[in-house]
């Protein structure tokens, strides 16, 4: 008798390593829990630009050397569209062009499909997914807040007409505390612009998905996954099933896991001669860089705290003069420290502090014992990192939903020190304001105190949460569980 195939996880990732790393590393769990009753299924989409397509193709090298059952089903390359005004928009519509290749892909497995699993720009997928009778999920890399806000925009896009910014007082969400305006993610700042619509059409589109899977623990977010739990986001619709099954850090990131026969990064060898906890650590993201003259005030404020500290910093994406990536992903180029730093900086700070002008090793940066805190764009995965290490920080959100995740690192979960940030003059931080945020970051006063107690505590949340018996393991086994009942051969 032929013995039955093993069902597989088809998976729908966008190429952006946020996204396709974290979605990919959740499902391996998964993969690796499950003892061998699945397979992954990996339906590659070929990136907009070369640059995430030479990334792409580097995770799925990786990925197929891994031994693990993991194949790859490369879909049909579609035209970008040419006409798009937004990164959100572009995202989303690009991903959509490929929804007949995606449905073709999985109506020709061969063996049973136990879901289909979608990155959060694919959630109208789930129409693929419901024509071919296979379980749909969603894959949210970002936060449980995000989640919350996104469920719940098609009802305050009713509720409230005019701009969130010239709402008077705070925009309600249930689940998190209300939101100032000033805090928004970007893609609802402006309801004119298409990037608005398409995210109120993929938070609609999240409420007809079998489960959502969410890249979080119960633990770090407790009101907004509650509110959703408690059909709270959409009054009278219950929200599909989420399993919080985080903090996974999405691992196999340039320069990380290195060879321990290899001597360390730069980096490190640097933070091997500082105190513990001496060290303030900043870093933005893959995108984020600042031109001279923001250079200037973060200069005179690491000057004139006077901690140590290790900064990665970056100069203009090379399009800053040119057509940017459809994307967004527009990468910041190595900065030319001579050109981008005052005159004197690097003699007067040598010792104290080291200037790192291309991509560093932020994984291994955040696990150091010499690193006391970390200013950052707040991107999500960076916070799991920080917070995974126990470690407070000051967020200086520049783009996406950082913004929100600034508001709710500082307000509700309590692990950060605030920074004034003035988004109106893109992003802008003045010198006194770093001082400030950083002297309290590192050092004494009550907030910062506050800020360091509480992370610290988040690093036995964290890594309880994923330990045999914790939450996320627990959403993990539920979801395996799902995945398992689920699991059928598409209808044709
Ligand atoms: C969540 O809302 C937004 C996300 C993104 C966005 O887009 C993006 C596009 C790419 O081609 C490559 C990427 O790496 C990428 C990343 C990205 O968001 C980041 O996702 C992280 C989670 O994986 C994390 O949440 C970070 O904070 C995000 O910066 C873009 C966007 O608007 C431009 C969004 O509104
Ligand atoms: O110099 C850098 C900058 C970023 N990162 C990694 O890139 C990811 C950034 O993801 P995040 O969600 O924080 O922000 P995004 O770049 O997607 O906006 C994290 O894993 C970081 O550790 C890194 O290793 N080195």
């Amino acid at each position: 008798m032929a013995a039955t195939p093993t069902p597989t996880l088809v998976l729908l990732p966008e190429w952006g390593a946020g996204h396709l790393m974290s979605m990919i590393e959740s499902c391996k769990r998964i993969l690796l829990g499950g003892g061998g009753a699945f397979s992954l299924t990996l339906l590659v989409m070929r990136p907009p630009t070369a640059e995430a397509t030479s990334d792409v193709e580097a995770h799925v090298h990786r990925e197929a050397a891994s031994g693990l059952d993991i194949r790859f089903h490369r879909l049909p390359a579609v035209e970008p569209p040419t006409n798009s005004v937004g990164v959100e928009e572009f995202i989303a519509r690009y991903i959509q062009l490929h929804a007949p290749h995606a449905r073709d892909a999985v109506a020709g497995m061969s063996c049973p499909v136990a879901a289909l699993v979608l990155d959060m720009f694919a959630s109208p997928m789930v129409d693929v997914a419901r024509e071919l009778g296979v379980p749909s999920y969603v894959f949210m890399s970002s936060t449980g807040a995000m989640l919350a806000l996104m469920l719940h925009l098609p009802v305050l896009h009713e509720a409230v007409t005019v701009e969130f910014d010239e709402v008077e007082g705070e925009v309600h969400v249930p689940g998190l505390p209300p939101i100032p305006p000033e805090s928004m993610p970007c893609p609802v700042v402006d309801k004119k612009s298409p990037n608005y619509t398409w995210f109120v059409r993929l938070g609609d589109r999240f409420m007809d998905a079998t489960g959502i899977i969410a890249n979080t623990a119960d633990e770090l977010e407790p009101g907004p996954l509650a509110a959703i739990a408690e059909g709270r986001s959409v009054p009278g619709r219950p929200a599909p099933p989420v399993y919080p099954i985080g903090p996974v850090l999405s691992l196999g990131s340039r320069g990380s896991n290195k060879d321990s026969s290899e001597p360390p990064h730069e980096c490190i060898a640097w933070l091997d001669t500082q105190p513990p906890a001496s060290v303030v650590f900043l870093c933005f993201g893959s995108m984020g860089w600042f031109d001279a003259a923001q250079v200037v005030e973060i200069t005179a404020a690491l000057e004139r705290c006077g901690h140590r500290f290790l900064w990665v910093l970056r100069g203009p994406p090379a399009s800053e003069s040119g057509a940017g990536a459809p994307d967004g992903s527009e990468h910041p180029t190595d900065a030319n420290l001579d050109e981008l730093l005052p005159e004197g900086f690097l003699q007067r700070t040598t010792g104290k502090g080291l200037v790192w002008p291309t991509w560093a090793p932020q994984k291994d940066i955040l696990a150091h014992p010499a690193v006391g805190g970390f200013v950052t764009h707040g991107g999500w995965n960076s916070v799991l990192e920080s917070l995974w290490h126990g470690l407070p920080m000051a967020p200086w959100p520049l783009y996406a939903e950082q913004h929100l995740n600034a508001f709710e690192l500082v307000n509700d979960m309590g692990v950060a020190v605030p920074l004034k940030v003035d988004r109106k003059r893109d992003n802008f931080v003045e010198a006194a304001d770093l001082e400030r945020a950083v002297k309290s970051l590192m050092g004494a006063g009550e907030e910062g105190r506050k800020a360091r107690v509480k992370a610290a505590n988040m690093r036995d949340v964290c890594r309880k949460a994923v330990q045999k018996g914790g939450s996320s393991d627990a959403a993990l086994q539920r979801l395996s569980e799902a995945f398992h009942q689920g699991a059928v051969l598409p209808e044709m």
